[in-house]
């Protein structure tokens, strides 16, 4: 439920992107990027501990310098190669919070709601926290990195208004200049975008899985902005997260069906085509007349973020949603697996764009064996926004046993 990104020193950047989810009983939590420190046991400057007892709970701190509080100099990885040579932000995808961890929170705050409102009184305070964290890279990179999302409901997830008035309400209660208000790119909610950005409200659009809906995103962000009555546009931004393993995951099936030896020979290729010509895509949109006159006023482009990184299929190389990704001005999340692969053996150089046509031919070939890339995008949005729905549910069922276990909520 939520991203936060961060930079490990002024000129050096890396970012942290995490999910907030509740895990078993651990006495604390970790909000972490561990970059050198987790391949060679030394602290670094870019790790972060945050306790979540209060009692427990100190000021938080950014560190922002190539050295640890030590002087120990911090270690280069591939990480400061990836925003430094080629201009891709680097976020860490996984934040967790105990369930046990929430219960000192719903006891100190909570006692007499029902459990939604609970969860989100729980959810704006570590917003609030993150954002506090991660200010400083907010205003080092005038507004590029050092975001934290949230997302709206994703019960919400086939309303139009009421995801805008969920957006609109998070915004004011966060109220942190560094926060991303995270709407899913369902045909219900691309309206959405737009009037939530012509607020001025910055949005991470999450759950894009075709390059149809990736347009109508950024026609939204476009007439968002357009239709502001800002005359500084230069802090409404937003971030379109791409989403990419799953398409082979999916379209893979699909092959081995067909089973003939020109499918087979196409599994584990179409994410990385399908996200080639998304950056295409990208470059077309955020240039020629309408964008310029947009940028006479301070707009920024709406980043491509590569989501679902992490490899499925342990048949595949282990950088495969990474590698073949980076290029200028995109953001790349990464959960463990992706960014230890990445770290340990990634190669650094500009890749989106450098074989486009290979790209076409991959995305046409598809095709022609009948796969329907807008059946595609279809299943993994439903599948996507049902396992969103899941998780919240679960997590409010949680919530819900452990409120009631010490009796703190009334209902
Ligand atoms: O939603 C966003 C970005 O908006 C992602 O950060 C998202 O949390 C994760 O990348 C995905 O849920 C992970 O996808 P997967 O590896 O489970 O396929």
């Amino acid at each position: 439920m939520a991203t936060i990104s961060r930079l490990s020193t002024p000129s050096h950047a890396a970012s942290v992107s995490s999910t907030l989810k509740p895990r078993s009983a651990q006495p604390k939590i970790l909000i972490g990027f561990y970059r050198s420190s987790d391949f060679n046991a030394k602290v670094s400057s870019s790790k972060l501990a945050v306790r979540s007892n209060p009692a427990l709970r100190g000021p938080l701190v950014v560190k922002c310098s190539k050295a640890d509080g030590n002087g120990t100099p911090v270690k280069r990885t591939v990480l400061h190669d990836l925003y430094e040579k080629e201009g891709q932000s680097p976020w860490y995808d996984n934040l967790c919070r105990p369930v046990t961890d929430l219960l000192p929170l719903i006891a100190s705050g909570v006692r007499g709601k029902d459990i939604e409102a609970a969860y989100w009184e729980l959810v704006v305070k570590d917003i609030q926290d993150a954002c506090k964290l991660f200010e400083p890279i907010y205003d080092q990179t005038n507004a590029a990195d050092g975001y934290v999302s949230v997302e709206v409901s994703p019960r919400l997830a086939d309303e139009t208004k009421g995801t805008v008035d969920a957006a609109k309400w998070l915004h004011k209660v966060v109220d942190r200049r560094n926060v991303y208000i995270k709407i899913p790119a369902t045909a219900a909610c691309v309206p959405s975008i737009k009037d939530v950005i012509s607020l001025g409200i910055s949005v991470n659009v999450t759950l894009i899985f075709s390059l149809s809906r990736y347009e109508a995103v950024i026609d939204a962000y476009l007439d968002g902005l357009e239709a502001s009555g800002l005359n500084d546009l230069s802090k409404v931004t937003s971030v379109a997260s791409f989403f990419v393993s799953r398409v082979d995951t999916l379209i893979d099936k699909k092959l081995e069906k067909i089973g003939t030896p020109e499918a087979l020979d196409l599994r584990g290729k179409a994410a990385v085509a399908q996200a080639a010509l998304a950056y295409k895509l990208y470059q077309k949109k955020f240039s020629g007349p309408r964008w310029e006159a947009l940028v006479k006023k301070g707009a920024k482009k709406q980043r491509l973020l590569w989501a679902s990184t992490s490899v499925k299929n342990p048949a595949y190389p282990d950088t495969l949603y990474v590698a073949p990704l980076i290029g200028p001005d995109t953001v790349s999340t990464m959960p463990d697996q992706a960014l230890q692969a990445f770290i340990d053996h990634g190669a650094v150089s500009r890749t989106i764009d450098s074989n486009v046509s290979e790209a076409e031919g991959v995305y046409n070939a598809l095709e022609k064996l009948g796969i329907d890339w807008s059946d595609v995008g279809t299943q993994l949005e439903l599948e996507g926004v049902d396992s969103f729905k899941k998780s919240f549910d679960s997590l409010l069922d949680t919530l819900q046993e452990k409120a009631n276990s010490l009796k703190l909520v009334s209902l």
